[in-house]
């Protein structure tokens, strides 16, 4: 029971890891409103996991789940110009108080973990730990790594990422890993591929590094459907700088539709 309980929700993990069903209800606040309640939320740590048994919700999420792609005191101005320029598409138009036409962009939300406590079954047990979070979520001090924000447009089958990247991130003296931003469009490829398809999992990606990133610079990530082939997604991408003059990074990728059951072991 506990096991088929468990399963539901590692479903409904698939889906919200595709990011299909999620919004942010944040469209048009803008960022000096998001930074001071992220700063009063960080106030209150969210990284504190040990709570004990009694305290533990039948609901595998946090009841706040922190979204770590909104602004926070280590955003440059370029990062916090580009998040405001790409959140301000997200807005609905209003007309007499009533919704006029539903903006294509949306923000994706980001979270370090989606299933709070494994709670049953062995496959689940092994499969999701406790203590897992998601690679790029998980540095305490801010800025330090990976920050980023995901705007996707449903009507174009396009995201747009707007991606910082942090000092613990150096490859070449002075500039961004490869691998650092291979992870990166992994992920935004993966988002788009997961918000278009549901549960994926990555199976090519070609990456060309066309010009090194400087360490601590603020890119954009921008990457699109190319097309869908039965099971398969094929996504394109590439980096540049925020004004789009540079380009340092172009990739394609494929994505290949999983059931839960693959994720346990099982090919059907
Ligand atoms: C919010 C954060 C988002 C983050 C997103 C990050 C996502 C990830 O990083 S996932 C981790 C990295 N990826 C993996 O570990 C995947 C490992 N590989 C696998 O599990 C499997 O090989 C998998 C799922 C890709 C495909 O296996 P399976 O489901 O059996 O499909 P399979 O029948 O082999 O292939 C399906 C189709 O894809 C094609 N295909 C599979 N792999 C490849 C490949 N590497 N290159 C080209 N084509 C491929 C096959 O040829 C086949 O094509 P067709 O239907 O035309 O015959």
């Amino acid at each position: 029971m506990l096991g088929q309980i468990a399963r539901r929700r590692l479903g409904l993990l698939l889906l919200l890891h595709g990011q299909q069903r999620l919004s942010n209800g944040l469209n048009g606040v803008s960022f000096n409103q998001l930074l001071s309640k992220e700063t009063h939320r960080h106030t209150q740590s969210s990284f504190n996991t040990s709570s004990p048994i009694s305290t533990m919700s039948l609901w595998p999420f946090s009841f706040q789940p922190r979204d770590f792609s909104l602004p926070n005191s280590s955003w440059s101005p370029e990062m916090c110009k580009a998040y405001d320029h790409y959140n301000a598409l997200c807005d609905t138009d209003t007309e007499n108080g009533e919704e006029k036409k539903r903006a294509p962009w949306k923000k994706l939300p980001s979270y370090n973990r989606s299933i709070k406590y494994a709670t049953g079954g062995i496959h689940l047990s092994k499969l999701i730990q406790a203590k897992a979070r998601l690679f790029t979520r998980n540095v305490k001090e801010q800025g330090a790594t990976f920050e980023y924000v995901v705007f996707v447009n449903k009507e174009e089958k396009s995201c747009v990422c707007v991606f910082q990247a942090g000092r613990l991130l150096e490859g070449a003296p002075g500039h961004v890993h490869g691998g650092a931003i291979a992870t990166m469009i992994d992920t935004v490829t993966g988002s788009l591929a997961g918000y278009l398809s549901g549960p994926i999992m990555t199976a090519n990606l070609n990456l060309d590094y066309r010009n090194p990133m400087p360490l601590g610079s603020v890119v954009l990530i921008h990457s699109a459907l190319d097309r869908i082939e039965g099971r398969k997604t094929f996504i394109t991408c590439k980096v540049t700088s925020t004004d789009e003059s540079k380009l340092y990074t172009e990739a394609t990728a494929l994505f290949v539709s999983i059931s839960v059951g693959h994720l346990f072991g099982s090919r059907n």
